[in-house]
């Protein structure tokens, strides 16, 4: 990473341009100069301290965002918010509309005003600033949700914002941690390392000697997110009560989610002691490196972390010259993960490229942990659950295990969801599992529940998108990496070594054969099941009685009767008097309005006499 500035006196902070942006993501030799900087230390830090700053507040494509400030009027951002919502559902409208287009509504022509209208709203979203974005980087994760050209266009959606100024970073320094950066650091260099929509990234050391990263919030963010989230709150119970969006969707659900989530990640205490949680659990690992926590020096917007460079995995040519073996660096991601989830049910649930690196040792380096899922024991057992009904083919259980997950909202009619999911079963399960790719289940499963009413919970889709970004990474360092390849031994020996909630596999197959025993002495298994069936209503009971029906049918064309026998002698009284006032033209009209009441009725009472004749 180059450190530069033009004039040491009075540099200017350079907001990262997208070629350098991208750089970061490319496959890049400096990477490598990195891990060699890391080795002797001789990495340079500017000794002196800039005093004067000019914020930057043009983002790299050199425009103005108008919430790059550390203020923010919360009119403009009911107006900013609100036109962006109106011309949405405006262009969403228009979009379905085939009279709008001469060329007509192809499924292509479709897709293609779908495609551009996901773009217009992944630029709106960045023009709008952190919140959104963050926000349609957790709807990137929902294809449960939104449609595939929506989802594919939000995960593009990378916060390339400006840089804020380093006086900006001085006053935040010591406003949370009391003292000045000179104070606090020997050397601390004036342009960041990486900006994002959240904060960024700067590069610093100790008096002590340590070299560290220190990682400070963007200005006025949390005044900025309480704005945002009270706007968008009323603009959900809008959505909640829209005859037909808030039809089967809990939007008041999904927005408290994000809401929860969003401040998470902007409580750098909390990233601090998930990253030391992180460390606990893989202590026993020399494969894993968390970058430790400088706790003397962190606040809610400041966190000091050990400076721990490597290579970016997705750097693919500077980890092949660093002699690194990329076969079993992608065992190695997988192998990561299986760990945090199955082990410590604690896991990162935002593995994109740019937030695992590798040592020189080959070991993986963690960044990032703001955003991290939970899942409790409990939740791991019913998650073996689901694996054994998947396993078995068995969609009731699966269903079963996944409403105890709360994956599922136990709908009232559940019949329509089983049946998908059993259909899924069925044709997935043709291939064994190892051969199965994760993004390919996920991408079933989210086929099944869009347009369904239920959605996945957010630690569910986390799990899901950190597989198939997992997958993703595994693939590209090694083309015939295969996940569940990796997961199965895994999964095999939570199965048979005791952890698995009934003590096993052996003491699954031994409460199954108890399970069928039972079930053979009482009441037949199908017996049984649909009774389950008929309790949990999944099964309706339709009786017709013949009888019935014939009165019901005698009743309401009684009624019709009536109503045209009203009518007939209304227009004949009305055509009556209109005759004797000698309105001759306006009683004509009612007359005949009063001969076809007439016939009407005459057509009403030979249809019931046929109906009284039919056996
Ligand atoms: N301890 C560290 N040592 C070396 N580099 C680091 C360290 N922490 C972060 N970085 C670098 O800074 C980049 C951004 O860090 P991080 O992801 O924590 O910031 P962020 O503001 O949360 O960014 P984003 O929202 O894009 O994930 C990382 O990709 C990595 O290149």
């Amino acid at each position: 990473m180059s450190v530069s500035s033009n004039d040491s006196s009075s540099p200017s902070v350079e907001p990262v341009t997208p070629e350098q942006s991208e750089q970061r993501d490319r496959p890049n030799l400096s990477d490598v100069t990195e891990l060699k900087a890391l080795s002797s230390a001789d990495h340079r830090i500017p000794e002196s301290l800039p005093r004067r700053r000019k914020p930057p507040e043009v983002s790299y494509s050199g425009k103005a965002y108008r919430w790059n400030r550390e203020k923010y009027s919360r009119q403009r951002r009911f107006i900013d918010i609100w036109a962006f919502v109106l011309k949405l559902m405006g262009a969403r409208w228009l979009y379905t509309k085939s009279w709008s287009y001469r060329g007509g509504v192809s499924d292509a022509k479709k897709a293609a005003r779908r495609q551009a209208l996901a773009i217009w709203i992944r630029e709106t979203l960045l023009d709008l600033g952190p919140t959104f974005i963050k926000i349609g980087q957790l709807f990137s994760t929902r294809a449960d949700l939104f449609a595939a050209e929506f989802v594919e266009e939000l995960s593009k959606l990378q916060d390339r914002v400006p840089a804020f100024s380093y006086e900006q970073v001085a006053t935040i320094i010591q406003q949370d941690l009391g003292k000045s950066i000179e104070e606090l650091y020997r050397s601390f260099d004036p342009i960041p390392l990486a900006a994002a929509s959240l904060g960024q990234v700067h590069r610093a050391q100790l008096h002590s000697g340590e070299e560290v990263v220190v990682k400070v919030q963007r200005p006025g963010l949390r005044k900025l997110f309480e704005i945002d989230l009270q706007i968008l709150k009323g603009i959900t119970r809008y959505f909640q009560n829209h005859p037909e969006w808030g039809k089967g969707r809990d939007w008041l659900g999904i927005y408290e989610e994000c809401c929860k989530i969003l401040w998470e990640e902007v409580d750098y205490l909390n990233e601090g002691r998930n990253a030391d949680s992180f460390r606990r659990n893989f202590r026993g690992e020399d494969w894993v490196h968390v970058p430790r926590v400088y706790w003397r020096y962190a606040s809610p917007r400041v966190l000091t972390l050990e400076y721990m460079p490597g290579i970016k995995i997705s750097h693919y040519d500077a980890l092949e010259a660093a002699g690194l073996d990329r076969k079993e660096l992608a065992q190695l991601g997988a192998k990561a993960y299986l760990h945090q989830l199955l082990n410590d049910g604690f896991f990162h649930a935002d593995p994109h490229p740019g937030n695992i690196a590798v040592n020189p040792d080959g070991g993986l380096i963690f960044y990032d942990f703001g955003m991290m899922g939970q899942i409790k024991p409990v939740t791991r057992e019913k998650l073996l659950d689901t694996f054994f009904g998947i396993a078995q083919k068995d969609g009731d259980r699966v269903v079963k295990s996944l409403i105890e997950l709360g994956a599922l909202s136990p709908a009232d009619d559940m019949g329509p969801i089983r049946r998908s999911v059993q259909f899924m079963l069925d044709h997935f399960m043709d291939k064994p599992f190892e051969e199965q790719s994760v993004g390919a289940i996920s991408d079933d499963l989210y086929e099944i529940a869009y347009d369904q009413p239920f959605r996945f919970p957010a630690t569910f889709t986390f799990v899901m998108r950190a597989f198939s970004t997992l997958e993703g990474v595994g693939k590209g360092l090694d083309p015939d990496f295969n996940f569940m390849e990796v997961a199965k031994p895994f999964a095999m020996q939570l199965m048979t070594n005791g952890n698995s909630p009934d003590g096993g596999l052996l003491n699954e197959l031994s409460r199954q054969a108890a399970q069928v025993g039972t079930t053979a002495f009482g009441l037949p298994r199908r017996i049984e099941d649909t009774l389950d069936k008929l309790e949990r209503g999944d099964i309706r009971v339709r009786v017709r009685s013949t009888e019935t029906d014939r009165i019901l049918r005698r009743i309401s064309g009684v009624n019709m009767g009536t109503n045209y026998t009203l009518l007939a002698s209304a227009f004949t009284v009305s055509a009556t008097i209109l005759l004797v006032n000698h309105l001759y033209w306006i009683a004509g009209i009612v007359a005949v309005a009063a001969v076809v009441s007439g016939i009407a009725l005459i057509r009403l009472m030979m249809k019931l006499d046929r109906f009284d004749r039919m056996p």
